[in-house]
């Protein structure tokens, strides 16, 4: 049986709407969706793997088309196998894709590869005729959970936005059954931010808890400012005060906030989480790691990742990805993580949950559909299929 790769497929797709966080907007924000064709056929149909980048990062057709789709098609596609033959290696073709590439500075090239690597990923299970998350748990001799924490992130500023808005925003999160919400901080003055977080605490009473996000828009003497502000407060974490890159920003802070901080989202290699972990004084028994695999080299380096944290003491349930899509769902189902966003008004049809999921106790049950279970999720599965079937 032939296993090869054929043909790798790329579209820019826009994701834009005219919410803001406190660093951009995304009026210009745009998806690369990547199609991995295979020549195996299961069930009658022939397998094609799908990725895409999730939100923050744009798409990467220049990147993908020039060097990353190229590099795997003229690979020998023998070099791309298992050592049975019988399915692609994903280690291989991350090999591949990533020759020639000099070390360090990572960032779009994290964003090109990782949206190829989730493809890979989804075309290796289907032809496996798994899920994605039991072929992770067995790889790595762990027992999957297909139950998952999800939070609900929004709270964005959008113009003409009022409390009243945003309170009403959270409470439809509640209404679908989430118990975690996360609202954005930092691009409002401090006060009002304040007015804005005690009005969703007003809310959701003790029926949820909040989270806020900075983005990474604070020095250091206003991430201080702000620690010392929401430490009133019972929040469920407080993340990404200070610039990604500023470890002793990051360090700092824990001298003035005691509760739970998250970041790590715009990190993209094993050896960026690397640093956050030896010098950005993140504590693993209270914070929260939200490394994502789409835009930082996929699954082959979340895996690495996820070593690098079990040499520091760290465990995977200390991390909650970014994102909100279904290949974070799977490594959080398949390897124990501790949860995973979700964004259930924006990003669509790329975020979310495969149509008939429901979000219960702010919990998820992850279908057993072959590979991501994108075909499980009808609006998204158009798309693709418009790409490459
Ligand atoms: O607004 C964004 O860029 C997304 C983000 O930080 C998050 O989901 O944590
Ligand atoms: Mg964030």
């Amino acid at each position: 049986m032939s296993v090869r790769i054929t043909d790798v497929r790329e579209i820019t797709k826009p994701i834009s709407s005219p919410i803001r966080n406190a660093y951009i907007d995304f009026t210009k924000m745009t998806t690369s969706l990547v199609a991995v064709v295979t020549d195996v056929v299961r069930d009658g149909k022939r397998v094609v793997g799908y990725g895409f980048n999730s939100n923050g990062r744009y798409g990467q057709g220049g990147l993908i088309r020039e060097r990353f789709a190229s590099r795997i098609l003229e690979a020998d596609p023998k070099s791309l196998l298992n050592s049975a033959g019988d399915n692609l290696d994903p280690d291989k073709v991350w090999g591949a894709m990533m020759t020639n590439e000099k070390p360090g500075g990572h960032g779009e090239r994290s964003v090109a590869v990782g949206t190829i690597d989730m493809a890979v990923w989804d075309a290796t299970a289907k032809i496996a005729g798994k899920p994605l998350f039991r072929l992770l748990a067995e790889r790595h001799g762990v027992t999957a959970n297909p139950r998952v924490f999800v939070y609900a992130a929004g709270g964005y500023y959008y113009p003409g936005k009022d409390l009243s808005m945003l309170r009403g925003e959270m409470r439809g999160y509640l209404d679908r059954g989430y118990n975690v919400v996360k609202m954005k901080i930092g691009g409002a003055p401090i006060d009002e931010d304040r007015t804005r977080i005690e009005a969703v605490l007003k809310e959701i009473g003790n029926d949820a808890q909040l989270a806020v996000d900075a983005n990474g828009r604070f020095d250091l003497e206003t991430g201080i400012a702000y620690a010392k502000m929401l430490r009133d407060y019972p929040l469920f974490w407080y993340e990404e005060a200070g610039d990604p890159l500023d470890y002793a920003l990051q360090a700092a802070l824990a001298e003035f906030y005691p509760a739970p901080m998250a970041t790590g989202e715009n990190l993209f290699s094993h050896q960026d989480a690397r640093n956050l972990i030896r010098y950005g004084g993140m504590r693993p028994d209270r914070d929260w790691l939200q490394f994502d695999c789409a835009l930082s080299y996929g699954l082959c380096e979340y895996q690495r990742t996820l070593e690098v944290l079990k040499t520091y003491g760290w465990s995977p349930s200390r991390c909650i990805p970014h994102g909100g899509h279904q290949m974070s769902l799977n490594i959080a189902a398949g390897l124990g993580l501790g949860g995973n966003e979700s964004y259930p008004d924006l990003f669509q049809p790329y975020g979310g949950f495969p149509d008939g999921v429901r979000v219960e106790n702010g919990h998820i049950t992850t279908p057993e559909l072959a590979g991501i279970g994108f075909e499980g999720k009808s609006d998204l599965y158009k798309e693709m299929k418009e790409l490459a079937e």
